[in-house]
């Protein structure tokens, strides 16, 4: 069972509540024209009131909420989900969608209760970043997708040419939702692992690393994340929101990491790293 909060408040506001309630836990959200949609599992729900009363004590917004049947997710995210163009080369659609001959790379994600379809800004981006990498004959060869959500990334990867992928998140449901969508893509990840960054084997430092995850997380486990990237490997960052762009690049660059890109979007920022 999931409870659905309906958060009435300005445009400005939306992509920080998502920022901090993805923080907090919450498990998706959908963004609509006097607000936003945020779902929790119900039986979190007196965190989760907590969690929305702290937060209007900084910033102004009003919500509701209902119970959902877990069985009137896939409805609600098939109303939403419309498939979306990254640049002329890719297209991210749901198996539900009809297929487009015309553009050179397609995948089909079928998020479930996943994050992930190239919709937020932050997907969007890590998309350009790594199409741009390997079109410019980046290395490639062994990838990490840290925060994997539906594995739109790790798919990717593998489709323009990693050989080795592996693939962690902390939430079951995303850890289900790769497997499934690995499969549908007909794409071959090594290891997908529920867990954080301390779970996933160890092995050969790798090549690239896409971490599309939060502030907190990447304060937290930068330096962890060094130790799993090979000297001269890229990292991809983001989920981190505009006003805390400093922060991050300051903590990577004192971790000795290298600034070598920076792409700006609706809001949010990513970056690409050297080590
Ligand atoms: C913003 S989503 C990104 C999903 C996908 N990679 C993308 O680019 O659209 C972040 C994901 O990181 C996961 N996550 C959050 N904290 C984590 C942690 N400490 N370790 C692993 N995964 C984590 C969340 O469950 C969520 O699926």
């Amino acid at each position: 069972m999931y409870t659905v909060y309906q958060i009435g408040c300005s445009a400005d506001l939306t992509d920080i509540l998502i920022a901090r309630l993805a923080d907090a836990g919450f498990d998706s959200f959908l963004e609509e024209e006097d607000g936003l949609l945020a779902y929790g599992t119900s039986d979190r729900h007196p965190e989760w009131i907590r969690v929305l009363d702290e937060l209007r004590e900084a910033y102004t917004f009003d919500y509701s909420c209902e119970v959902l049947e877990e069985k009137n997710w896939n409805e609600v995210w098939e109303s939403g989900f419309s498939p979306i163009r990254v640049g002329d080369r890719l297209l991210i659609r749901a198996s539900f969608h009809p297929h487009d001959p015309e553009v050179r790379h397609e995948l089909v994600i079928d998020p479930r209760m996943a994050f992930g379809t190239g919709h937020h800004a932050t997907t969007y981006m890590m998309c350009e970043l790594l199409m741009d990498h390997y079109a410019a004959g980046g290395a490639g060869e062994s990838v990490l997708d840290y925060g994997c959500g539906t594995g739109v990334l790790a798919i990717l990867a593998k489709r323009l040419g990693a050989r080795v992928v592996d693939a962690v998140d902390i939430e079951a449901p995303a850890v289900e939702n790769t497997i499934e969508n690995a499969k549908t893509n007909g794409v071959e990840l090594a290891e997908i692992v529920e867990g954080t960054l301390d779970d996933v084997p160890e092995r050969q430092p790798y090549d690239l690393v896409l971490a599309n995850i939060n502030r907190n997380v990447l304060l937290e486990t930068g330096a962890a994340l060094k130790m799993r990237l090979r000297s001269g490997g890229t990292a991809f960052l983001s989920g981190i929101l505009e006003q805390d762009e400093d922060l991050i690049r300051q903590h990577f660059t004192d971790l000795g990491f290298e600034l070598r890109r920076r792409e700006a979007r609706e809001g949010w920022r990513a970056f690409e790293f050297k080590r």
